[in-house]
């Protein structure tokens, strides 16, 4: 048996940062895996960042299951599925695939669900979840790329995904209190999807769900945990570590075509040098002339690289090449520039979107990264092994001056990585 206390499996890149950021501050001394880990060291809290959001749900379980196994085999007693915050998935799954899976293998014949992350505007209510002040469906989730949401009820949503029933711990019993929580808890097996509406609520939920073997969600529910299991005295907590500090040269890419993501790219284009990729130009003439453009840059001037477009125009590509292809194009275009960034002394770079962070973190070869100061709710720093750092920003997360953000904390930040709050 290891000494790992709490392992999460999380879909992909920037929700596992979200999800180590909230670790982070809740004083926990966070190691964020990009991958199944290959090696045999391991520390109390564990995340493993995996890309398999949208990936086929019988790979999905696979690698779910992988990552499981690892923490299980280090001694992991608290697990974590962590999705996305919006739900975000296929018709065919993965987020109830994975779920189902995981009880399976843990023996388990219940889970809740708490995607809440009323910080960052995702409440649930009555089992419907909002953003802001719309339904997931009405939302601008609903022209996600490649998972658009078109049901605001998560139980509608989870029921065709799942093997095993879905039940409810609704709004007026969490109102109630941790006991009314735990008492309701007690009766239904199965997927129980859990309403948040304030950050208050998630308090009040972690009192009653901290003992359980397995827990799924978005990053917030995770934020009351530590502290309860603290008190229990369930783990060893190790001192926080100075951060290196990354080479000052900066770069933005964005793959992210949310609404959030498109705002803070027009921001950042007022005053930084820009280029914008085009997933028809990429299929019919390749990277080079991306590449030559980066090449004329100088490392420590603000500059974006971008494929961030409108929903007409992601439809029009989509329609050309495919979905998957025109992702893929964006995605392997911007992973080759974040190496010749890095190879150019950009040791800052910013990435907007979880599938093309993970495409940036498999081409950078991170496998592990350390956590540093948070520049808006659940995207912190990052920290590389070779001192590279990184922000790996959800499509939705951040105010319009997030990049403008990310560089100055980190310009004025004295570091040390999983500070207590
Ligand atoms: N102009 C475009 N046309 C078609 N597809 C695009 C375009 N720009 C980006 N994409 C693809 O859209 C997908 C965006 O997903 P990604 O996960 O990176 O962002 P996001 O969904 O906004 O972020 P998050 O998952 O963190 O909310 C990627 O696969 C990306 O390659
Ligand atoms: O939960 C969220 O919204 C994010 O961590 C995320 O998963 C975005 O990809």
């Amino acid at each position: 048996m290891g000494n790992t206390f709490f392992g999460a499996i999380a879909d992909d890149f920037t929700g596992a940062t979200d999800l180590a950021a909230m670790l982070a501050r809740a004083g926990m001394p966070v190691t964020l895996r990009i991958g199944l880990p290959q090696n045999g060291d391991s520390t109390a809290f564990e995340v493993i960042a995996l890309k398999i959001r949208t990936a086929p749900p019988e790979d999905a379980i696979a690698e779910a299951r992988a990552a499981l196994r690892w923490l299980r085999a280090r001694g992991a007693r608290r697990i974590f599925w962590k999705y996305c915050s919006t739900f975000d998935s296929t018709a065919r799954g993965n987020i109830g695939p994975v779920a189902d899976a995981l009880m399976s293998d843990m023996n388990v014949d219940r889970t809740v669900h708490c995607p809440a992350f009323p910080e960052n505007g995702r409440r649930v209510f009555m089992g419907n979840l909002f953003v802001g002040e719309q339904p997931l469906d009405e939302s601008p989730m609903k022209d996600h790329p490649l998972t658009p949401m078109r049901d605001a009820s998560l139980v509608r949503l989870l029921s065709p995904q799942v093997r095993r029933q879905v039940g409810q711990v609704t709004f007026p019993t969490v109102r109630r209190g941790s006991d009314a929580v735990r008492d309701a808890l007690e009766r239904p097996s199965g997927h129980i999807i859990l309403d948040a509406v304030e950050s208050d609520d998630l308090t009040t939920l972690a009192a009653a769900i901290h003992d359980m073997p397995l827990i799924c969600g978005g990053s917030a529910i995770a934020q009351p945990l530590p502290v309860l299991w603290r008190e229990a005295g369930a783990f060893v907590q190790a001192a926080p570590e100075p951060l290196p500090r990354p080479a000052p040269g900066r770069i933005v890419l964005s793959g992210s075509c949310s609404a959030m993501t498109r705002a803070q790219v027009g921001h950042y284009l007022d005053h930084a040098a820009g280029y914008r990729l085009d997933p028809l130009e990429l299929a019919r003439g390749g990277l080079a002339e991306a590449r030559s453009w980066l090449q004329t840059q100088k490392a420590d001037t603000p500059k974006i690289i971008f494929a961030t477009a409108e929903p007409k125009s992601v439809a029009a590509a989509q329609e050309a090449l495919g979905v998957a292809r025109a992702g893929a194009l964006v995605e392997d275009a911007l992973a080759q520039l974040a190496i010749d960034a890095r190879a150019m002394g950009m040791g800052r770079i910013v990435v907007a979107g979880g599938e093309t962070s993970g495409a940036v973190t498999n081409a950078l070869k991170v496998d592990r990264l350390r956590i540093g100061p948070e520049i808006a709710p659940g995207v912190p720093w990052c920290f590389a092994g070779d001192g590279t750092a990184l922000a790996l920003k959800s499509g939705n997360f951040g105010a319009e001056t997030f990049f403008d953000d990310a560089f100055a904390l980190l310009d004025a930040e004295p570091a040390t990585a999983n500070a207590a709050p």
